[in-house]
């Protein structure tokens, strides 16, 4: 098996530091693109205003990276409108995955018409633009029941609305990796969870993402079943070591 097939480079948290300047944000964002670029990762994972930023480096290196990016990142509670807008900008500027944050806070209330109608309009966009499609349902945030509930809601909306052959573009996916817990628990990628969403989502596929750490967590993962991980450890994992959690 080829670990680096599954990795996903995501480097939200280092370019999400309040405390950098603006300039020196960039620049890290740059270094993780470059980074992901020469450990020839699957997918650099970033914020949508450095889609283009990506884009750019990316055809210049003249690299097969992926890019992907986070839409109504990370609390998922905005308009469908406001959902759509963005993912329409990072369209145009170039991503090729767009990660949705489902708004599972409006999931756990009951508003399930909401809920269902986002996925459903956000998805069509984003197959319609033969993009890859992800919902990130925040498993730290719900409990088992919602899980399991929430990862059967995706699959139906999917199978009742698209074709078979874009199965494979829509994943469910496990978490933002800003999600904090009272008690700082794994709010991410844990096995139980990850297990659950397996059996609830199937025939979509899953990405594990939040808290993988070692080399030996993300072979857990694929070898449950998983199709990508999302990790901001990546090079530290496709080197086989483990990495400090950065929560
Ligand atoms: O998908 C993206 C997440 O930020 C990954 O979480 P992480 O930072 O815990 O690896």
């Amino acid at each position: 098996m080829n670990i680096r097939q599954y990795l996903d480079s995501t480097y939200l948290k280092t370019s999400d530091q309040a405390n950098l300047s603006e300039a020196e944000n960039t620049q890290i964002v740059k270094n993780t693109i470059e980074e992901a670029i020469i450990e020839r990762f699957k997918l650099i994972m970033i914020r949508p205003d450095k889609v283009s930023l990506a884009k750019e480096m990316i055809s210049k290196a003249q690299s097969n990276l992926l890019i992907g990016t986070v839409i109504d990142f990370p609390e998922g509670k905005s308009s469908l409108e406001e959902k759509l807008a963005e993912a329409n900008v990072a369209i145009q500027n170039g991503a090729d995955d767009l990660d949705f944050v489902c708004n599972y806070e409006a999931f756990k209330n009951g508003e399930i018409d909401l809920v269902k109608n986002e996925i459903l309009q956000c998805t069509r966009l984003g197959l319609s633009n033969k993009k890859v499609v992800k919902w990130i349902i925040e498993v730290a945030a719900l409990n088992d029941t919602e899980i399991i509930q929430l990862s059967v809601l995706i699959k139906n909306i999917i199978i009742q609305n698209f074709d078979e052959n874009d199965y494979s573009s829509v994943f469910v996916k496990s978490s933002t990796g800003f999600y904090k817990t009272e008690n700082n628990l794994p709010n991410g990628a844990t096995v139980p969870t990850i297990i659950m969403m397996l059996e609830n989502a199937s025939p979509l596929p899953i990405k594990a993402a939040g808290g993988v750490r070692s080399y030996d967590e993300a072979v857990e993962m694929i070898n449950l079943g998983v199709k990508r991980i999302g990790t901001s450890n990546a090079k530290a994992i496709a080197n086989g070591e483990t990495s400090q959690n950065q929560y």
